[in-house]
């Protein structure tokens, strides 16, 4: 460990003991033996006995230790039901009332980023104090000249070397983790911090966030599920985003919602629905679903609609990985442990050599009991807990590329549940899940594929000819000029070269015949862009059957 490593956590240690978090302190193992570093602070003695609640005293130190603490804190808020009230409560205010940046700050950060152009030409006010403030920048409120209400999100201003050393320090204590602790390699710590990383760099990247929103945007056009706010392109800089102002009622005050009269049920519903649609439909997922970045459209409280703000948190998945987890989805939700534990096999989730029986009854263990409760009892955060437990008395690797999801459906039942404490989050999941796996896997995907294929195909195919020639020259000619004396090598050489030319000929025959398959097997659609393609498919279907013919005779 470098020695401004091990300053970092002296501090650590100290903001902890400023706050008198002296719990803390001791729970957490590497901070135990420095925890008489904590002596020498002053605050301890003059703070003997903090007057302010606990949660409030936790609050304010992952303020004071910097945005990847904030971040913390503000997925820990959104688990009310794993959490004390008291410190939940304290901890949501990280969402967007952490301590801004001064004013004269924000200003000079605008006046650096127009300087080229008039501020005074695009902006008609600028609100001096901040709307809200969170983790990574500050917002403040704004009107252009065209008299249209917008805010401005303005990176914090030295932000980029904190992120660095604490990231450095996380890289430190996860090759630790991994050399000295037996569950290191497992839990594969250094990859995990390498995706925080790489998340964490986006989100200062403003141009990034802005490209996402308009991405998200047109994912969810036409809908009435999500609606996304407006960019301003030509006002948006690397470290500044305006973007029209949202007044949606924030998601966490669920008084009001009702006292309006909306549907708390269908809300939360259309949470769970926004969300398995991005992963499953979109491949493209808002990550920071925190209640601070969420409000609700309640212009008609019976169709309530909701808007996100905050896209600096973007995650995908692969497909292999979307298919996985919608068949884990299914087979859990269907109680059919085996498949899951067939699905880990097959994932490489766990070791091939796993014995399926063991893993299959193991999870119907955990899960059994737990479906065996009222609905609202079931935490699915729970769930996932047990069962990584479980999973890793079978050595299942953590997948670095899944943990943002993970979050995600964990800040999303949180979500649901304050929203509606009975809702089903399967009901609402399985026919999404369902409908995404007969797109996917069914006979209509498949024909679906050809069909997108098929212009790349009548792009190459008449190319084909052509490269099958050459293809066949080259083997016929060069591939096998080898020059030797030997009359056995000889004769070696003349058999390679004669079994080279069948084999072009019997490939090029055969990819001929597949060509004729797809074209003849292509829909109504795609017949009538390319007129031509019926002739073509007899041209090479015969093409194909003359070659192979060919082949199988010269070898007669
Ligand atoms: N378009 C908008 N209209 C109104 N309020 C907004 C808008 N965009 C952001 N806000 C408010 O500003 C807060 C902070 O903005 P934002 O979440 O984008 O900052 P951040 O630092 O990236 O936050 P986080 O810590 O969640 O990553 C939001 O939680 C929201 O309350």
């Amino acid at each position: 460990m470098k020695a401004n490593q091990l300053s970092r956590l002296i501090q650590i240690n100290h903001v902890l003991a400023k706050h008198r978090l002296d719990e803390v302190i001791k729970a957490i193992h590497l901070l135990r033996p420095l925890r008489y570093f904590s002596f020498l602070s002053p605050h301890r003695w003059r703070n003997k006995q903090s007057t302010l609640p606990r949660g409030e005293r936790l609050r304010l130190a992952l303020q004071d230790l910097g945005p990847i603490f904030v971040k913390f804190g503000q997925v820990l808020s959104t688990r009310r039901d794993l959490l004390p009230p008291d410190i939940a409560n304290s901890l949501a205010k990280l969402q967007d009332q952490v301590a801004p940046f001064p004013a004269e700050q924000a200003k000079q950060l605008i006046d650096k980023a127009y300087e080229a152009e008039s501020l005074n030409e695009l902006f008609a006010h600028i609100e001096p104090e901040p709307l809200a403030s969170a983790s990574i920048a500050q917002v403040h409120a704004a009107t252009l000249k065209n008299g249209e209400q917008v805010v401005i999100k303005l990176v914090r201003p030295g932000i980029e070397p904190i992120i660095k050393r604490d990231i450095a320090l996380l890289y430190t204590l996860a090759s630790f983790a991994e050399r000295y602790w037996s569950e290191g390699k497992r839990l594969r710590p250094r990859e995990i911090v390498a995706e925080l990383e790489k998340n964490l760099f986006d989100e200062l990247d403003m141009l990034r966030e802005a490209s996402s929103a308009s991405q998200l945007q047109r994912n969810f056009e036409g809908t009435t599920l999500l609606y996304v706010p407006k960019i301003y392109w030509k006002l948006t800089k690397p470290n500044i985003l305006v973007q029209e102002r949202i007044y949606g009622t924030p998601i966490s005050d669920t008084e009001g919602l009702i006292a309006k009269g909306v549907d708390m049920a269908k809300l939360a519903e259309m949470g769970v629905e926004i969300f398995f649609t991005q992963v499953f439909k979109h491949s493209f997922f808002h990550a920071d679903m925190h209640p601070g970045n969420i409000m609700v459209d309640i212009h008609d409280p019976k169709k309530p609609k909701y808007v996100a703000v905050d896209f600096g948190i973007m995650g995908t998945l692969s497909p292999d990985d979307q298919r996985y987890l919608a068949e884990n989805f299914l087979a859990f939700f269907n109680h059919d442990y085996r498949r899951v534990a067939e699905l880990h096999v097959q994932s490489g989730w766990v070791p091939a050599d796993t014995r399926l029986d063991e893993f299959e009854a193991a999870i119907r263990s955990v899960c059994e009991p737990i479906f065996a409760r009222p609905l609202k009892e079931i935490s699915f955060g729970q769930l996932l807990l047990r069962l990584f437990q479980t999973a890793r008395r079978f050595n299942m690797e953590v997948q670095p590329q899944l943990v943002l999801l993970q979050k995600t459906l964990l800040n999303i039942e949180g979500l649901g549940r304050d929203l509606y404490p009975d809702l089903d989050l399967w009901k609402t999941a399985k026919p999404i899940l369902e409908t995404w796996m007969k797109e996917k896997m069914g006979w209509q995907a498949a024909l679906r594929t050809l069909q997108q294929e098929a212009p790349h195909w009548a792009e190459t195919l008449p190319e084909m000819p052509r490269l099958l020639y050459d293809l066949s020259k080259r083997a016929q000619e060069g591939q096998f000029n080898v020059n030797l004396a030997s009359a056995d090598i000889q004769q070696l050489r003349k058999e390679i070269k004669q079994a080279s030319y069948r084999s072009a000929a019997v490939t090029a025959g055969a990819a001929f015949l597949v060509g004729a398959a797809v074209i003849t097997g292509l829909d109504g659609y795609a017949t009538t862009m390319f007129a031509g393609l019926p002739i073509l498919s007899w041209v090479f279907g015969l093409w194909g059957l003359g070659l192979i013919y060919f082949s199988i005779s010269k070898k007669s």
